[in-house]
């Protein structure tokens, strides 16, 4: 134990002397003094570090997260100097070490020690005078070399797998975006960026006729089990889903409660604020397992219409052509600068480089579906196709629970007589439940007049659309 204690302290001088030294000497002398220490360690020590940074190429790594998270508990008892921090997406504080902070615990028996560097790595941005600072983090794990494979082979998965269940059970499950041009140090350098998600609707909030309901749980269910399945037929462990219908119907509450009924972690993907095809593979390649990634209203993201245009011959490495601009009109102006083309979606879905995470979910919504390119709803791609529509009578019971809390009423049976000629969408009918919450019955004659006039609205239309047709084929027999 005296050894372990000591070997301790030795570290710790040593972090001083570098420390004291990285302030007050010139750089080339600090850089010479560095060196020196770590091949006088590297030569009487009997020890093996092994570093492990923050940043994995364009990701921030996994190992590294989970080491963050592992320690942040132990750091708690074990260190002297902490930092605080409450994390949005958090329910509790955390903790983690300071910087050039040591920890160290046993497993099995087995001495370990954990410390954590930060260094300033000044960058000089091309072209310009000024210069950014990029922090170079990482921790560095040291131990005997003799246990390498015990730490290797059950002390780096032990920490794994606990990380994994403290993050469970202290985290808030995430949505994150691709929009943001965050000032937070942490996310500056991340394409996404996350606030904590909190969406209320379930399937159980959500109006579905219960059969369609049932069968997209199923679905789901049957999706999480896959893993096996997925591998043994030789396809990547993802799933599309295509959500279409008129506004208003659920598709984005749908996507909600699909990812609190998975416990998934949702991408929303702003389609218009990404440059080009490269920028898009880089966005997929850095979601995490796990999750839902959506882009809504696809038809007015993307000009779908690209595969089928005569293509430029292309340069090496050149991007797509710039589609033209189809959907609405503010769309269109954020869309200036975006060359993602179809076939970068395309290849997004279902491409080689789609299956570099797995347990993903795309979701895709469109209040047009005709305009959607076939190649984008085939099978592998958008694999399930829901059509969410006007609140049934099924659904509005389901509505009526919800938001007045009764199962059934004298009212229900005229409402149900009403629902599927008024083509009223579940929106519309949860903003006549919520009026008169307090007064079930009220709200129920509310809707019943509301449903009237809708419906008259539709054969009036349907009436002047006959007439209009009568008359243009009478002009063209005179
Ligand atoms: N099927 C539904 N079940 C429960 N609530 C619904 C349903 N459809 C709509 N709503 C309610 O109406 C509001 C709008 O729904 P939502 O945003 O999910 O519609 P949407 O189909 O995504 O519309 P858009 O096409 O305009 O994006 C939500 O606040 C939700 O509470
Ligand atoms: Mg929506």
């Amino acid at each position: 134990m005296e050894v372990w204690s000591n070997l301790g302290s030795i570290m710790a001088a040593v972090i001083f002397i570098r420390t004291m030294a990285k302030e007050y000497l010139p750089p080339e002398f600090y850089g010479f003094l560095s060196k020196s220490l770590r091949s006088l360690i590297g030569i009487v020590s009997s020890h093996i570090s092994v570093v492990i940074e923050e940043n994995d190429g364009m990701k921030v790594s996994e190992v590294y997260e989970a080491v963050q998270t592992y320690l942040s508990v132990r750091s708690c008892s074990a260190a002297k100097r902490l930092k605080l921090k409450k994390p949005q997406h958090n329910k509790e504080f955390t903790f983690s070490m300071a910087r050039n902070e040591q920890i160290a615990e046993e497993y099995e028996g087995i001495k370990v020690w954990w410390v954590f560097h930060s260094s300033e790595r000044k960058q000089q941005i091309m072209f310009s005078w000024n210069s950014t600072s990029e922090e170079k983090r990482y921790y560095k794990l040291t131990f005997h070399k003799k246990h390498k494979h015990i730490i290797f082979d059950q002390y780096l998965p032990h920490v794994m797998a606990e990380a994994k269940t403290l993050e469970i059970r202290s985290r808030y499950r995430k949505i994150y975006t691709n929009q943001s041009n965050s000032r937070d140090y942490e996310y500056r350098n991340r394409v996404w960026t996350p606030v904590v998600f909190d969406h209320p609707a379930t399937f159980g909030t959500l109006a579905l006729e219960p059969e369609l309901k049932q069968d997209i749980m199923e679905d789901l269910q049957r999706f999480l089990r896959g893993e096996k399945y997925y591998r043994q037929v030789g396809r990547a462990w993802k799933r599309g889903y295509l959500l279409y219908g008129p506004p208003g119907t659920g598709k984005s509450s749908m996507i909600a409660a699909m990812a609190n009924f998975l416990d998934y972690d949702i991408y929303d993907l702003e389609l218009t604020q990404v440059k080009n095809n490269t920028e898009l593979r880089k966005l997929l390649f850095t979601t995490t397992n796990k999750s839902i990634i959506v882009i809504e209203d696809i038809d007015c993201s993307l000009d779908l219409s690209d595969r089928k245009k005569k293509k430029k011959p292309q340069k090496d490495g050149e991007e797509d052509e710039k589609p033209s601009k189809p959907g609405k009109p503010d769309e269109r102006e954020s869309n200036e600068d975006s060359k993602v083309t179809l076939s970068g979606v395309l290849n997004f879905t279902d491409g080689l480089w789609s299956c570099c995470g797995s347990e993903r979910l795309f979701v895709f919504t469109t209040n047009h579906v005709d305009r959607l390119d076939p190649a984008l709803l085939r099978s592998g791609r958008m694999d399930k196709h829901i059509l969410l529509t006007f609140c049934t009578f099924g659904a509005f019971k389901i509505l009526a629970r919800n938001y007045l809390s009764i199962e059934d009423h004298e009212l229900f049976p005229d409402i149900g007589d009403l629902t599927e000629a008024a083509q009223m969408t579940p929106a519309d009918v949860t903003e006549h439940l919520m009026k008169m919450a307090d007064h079930p019955s009220r709200a129920l004659e509310n809707l019943i007049q509301a449903l009237r006039e809708a419906k008259e609205r539709i054969a009036t239309a349907a009436l002047k659309g006959i007439s209009e047709e009568n008359a243009s084929a009478t002009e063209g027999q005179v």
